[in-house]
Order: C-alpha cells, then structure tokens, then sequence
C-alpha cells in the first residue's frame, strides 16, 4: 500500500479490471468521525485507491457482502482507470440532509449546508427505529420554521408499513404545507410503493395540488433489477447513487432506461466518492431537483483539505479530486481493520471479475 510506481500508471485506461495488487498500490483505508449519528453509523469507513486516471473510493457499509459490494468497487475503479465523461453544468444544487435528530438540533445541523437561506431544499429522515411519528412531525415542523422557502422531504428508508405510510405522509403534508416535493422510500419494495401510490391518490393527500410525489431508493439501489420501479409505475423519481449502481455510467443508463426524473445522492462517500455523484449530476441531460450530495457536512474530518461542502445552495463539479495525505494518515485504521478491508476488496473484486467474463462472452 505504498506509493504508485510510475511505471504502472499508464496501464489500463480502458474499461479492464486492474488486478487487486494494482489497486492496492496506492490505498488508504480511513475511518472518519461523523458529527451526528446517521444511518446508525457514528464513524465512516472508506478505501480509497488511486489509479492513473485519481482517486476511487470503495466503500461499502460493513454489512454489505461481496455481491453488493462488487457494484461499489466497479464505481470506485470506474473513478480511477476510466473517468466520467464531460459534464453539462458546472454547478449542481444541493439539499440539506437532516438526520433524525431532535428539533433543538435542527438548527446547527443546518447551518452546516451553508447560509440558511441558501438551502433549496432538506431532506428529512423520518421512521428511525425507536422513534415516533410525534418525533418526525416536530423536526418537520422545526425545519420548515427555519427555512420556509425551501422544499422538504421526507425519507423513511422503507420505515413505515403501507397502513403507517398514508397517516404519516397526510400527516407531514400539512407541516410542509405546499413544500413537499416528495416521500423517498416510505414502504419497502417495488409492489408496496405501487399500492402506496395509489391509496396516497384515494386519500387525496397532495402538495401544491398535485398527488405527493413518490421517490425510490432502496427500490433501485438495493434491488436485482433497478429499472421495475419504472415499469411497475411505482414511483415518481427515482434517488441514483453512484456506488451501488455500480458507476456513473451505468446510472446514467438507468435514469436514461427508467425515464423518470432522477435526484443524485451520495451513500455517505467522502469527498472522494462524493465527486463521482457530482459527475453523474453533471452528466443528467435534465435535473430537476437539487441533489444529496452535500454530506460531506455531516463529517467531522473529510479527506480532502476542502471539503464538498455546500455554499449558498450549489456545489461546484470538481472533477478529480486529491485527498490530503496528512488526513489519510490521521485518519488511517489499525492493521487489523485494513486487513479486513483487504480481504473485502479481493472478494468484491472477484465477484466483478466474473460478472465482467459473463458480460464479454
Ligand atoms: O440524500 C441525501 O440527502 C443524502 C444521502 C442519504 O440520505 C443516504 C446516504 C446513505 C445511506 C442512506 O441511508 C441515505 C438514504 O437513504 O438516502
Ligand atoms: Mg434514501
């Protein structure tokens, strides 16, 4: 895990698997303090490679397997050995991404996204494990005192059943009054957002006199086939993250094959990881909806010595980013840790290689 010899940089610019010794030439694995806790998680564990084209990152949750993660590590190689195409804009806008804290500590979350007043938009997590609907309401309500211009959403992570679903959302519409662009994920599956569609519609539960919309993300990331939502007319939009669909490009082919609006969001990346998603924002011919890609602010230490942290609604596309090689040493795990990271990245690694033979023959 030493320096990139030089000799080797050339190697591989075309979409061709690097060996998992090459990959590992030059990686880091950190882990990173979050300020608040986020998805359960009070710390970020992230491997960060380079290749000849900067830096990938390969960072799936501990739990993942190597099935999933093997769509993680296509992204993060894609980063570093093919690259991401030109961009159509140069800057994306950016929500606020609310954790499920209390209403007292809504307010320094957000100023962590920028000038308040900038936010175009805050996505609220809503059925956290152990919490109530009276706790989503209050952070709803706190949010949307505190920035009245922005639209809000509502995520559930697949939370609620379909019979909580339509009281919560009836419920969280009246708070948001006509800034509810969307409920990202209330039930789990494909079906369930299907049926969930239809009974919001029978219950006339609406923002600015149109049906609430439904977004999918657990439903396109986390399922065999991303683009049923689509045909089963389950959703809305579709949330797009470029480490589980496996690379920019191959979520651009799914926004295009889904033709439905898409909003980009990260999966907690680094700042590493979160310049991939800002490509693939870059990249969407038509982007209707500020994006989650401004978690760098929930971090207590980033990689980068600048962080991607929002300023007045926008994050600039960066291109390739360098990580600080100060922060990767700060922030590096023990021996034990980057074994087990090693051995993670040589399983995921495999499961690519035969998916990458399967395709070709
Ligand atoms: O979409 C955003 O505003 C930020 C990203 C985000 O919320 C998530 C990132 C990673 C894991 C997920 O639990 C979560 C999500 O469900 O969208
Ligand atoms: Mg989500």
């Amino acid at each position: 895990m030493d320096d990139h010899p030089a000799g080797r940089a050339g190697r591989n610019l075309s979409w061709q698997l690097p060996e998992v010794e090459e990959i590992l030439v030059q990686a880091h694995v950190v882990s990173l303090p979050l300020r608040t806790r986020f998805r359960g998680q009070t710390r970020r564990e992230a491997m960060l490679f380079r290749g000849p084209l900067g830096w990938g990152e390969f960072s799936p949750f501990p739990e993942y397997q190597a099935g999933e993660s093997a769509q993680w590590l296509r992204a993060g190689i894609e980063a570093g050995w093919q690259g991401w195409g030109e961009p159509l804009r140069r800057h994306i806008p950016i929500n606020a991404t609310m954790p499920a804290v209390p209403p007292e500590q809504v307010e320094s979350v957000l100023t962590r996204f920028g000038a308040v007043d900038s936010i175009p938009a805050v996505k609220i997590k809503v059925a956290e494990p152990g919490q109530t609907l009276e706790d989503d309401v209050a952070r709803f309500r706190e949010v949307r005192r505190l920035v009245p211009h922005a639209g809000l959403r509502a995520d559930a992570n697949g939370g609620w059943s379909l019979a909580e679903a339509v009281p919560a959302l009836e419920r969280l519409a009246e708070v948001a009054g006509g800034n509810f662009e969307y409920a990202e994920q209330p039930v789990a599956g494909v079906e369930p957002l299907a049926q969930l569609r239809e009974a919001l519609a029978d219950a006339g539960v609406s923002s600015s006199g149109s049906p609430l919309r439904i977004a999918a993300d657990e439903a396109v990331r986390k399922a065999e086939d991303p683009l049923r939502v689509a045909r089963l007319g389950a959703a809305d939009l579709i949330v797009v993250k470029v480490p589980p669909l496996g690379g920019v490009e191959r979520a651009l082919q799914i926004v295009e094959q889904a033709g439905l609006d898409a909003v980009v969001s990260s999966a907690l990346d680094t700042s590493v990881g979160l310049a991939a998603g800002l490509a693939l924002a870059a990249r969407l011919p038509h982007l209707p909806y500020a994006c989650g890609l401004g978690t760098a602010a929930l971090f207590e230490h980033d990689v980068l010595e600048d962080p991607l942290i929002p300023s007045a609604g926008l994050l600039a596309v960066p291109g390739a980013v360098e990580p600080s090689p100060e922060m990767l040493r700060r922030h590096r795990v023990s021996p034990e840790r980057e074994q087990w990271w090693i051995a993670r990245l040589r399983a995921a690694h495999q499961v690519l290689a035969a998916e990458l033979l399967g395709l070709r023959a």
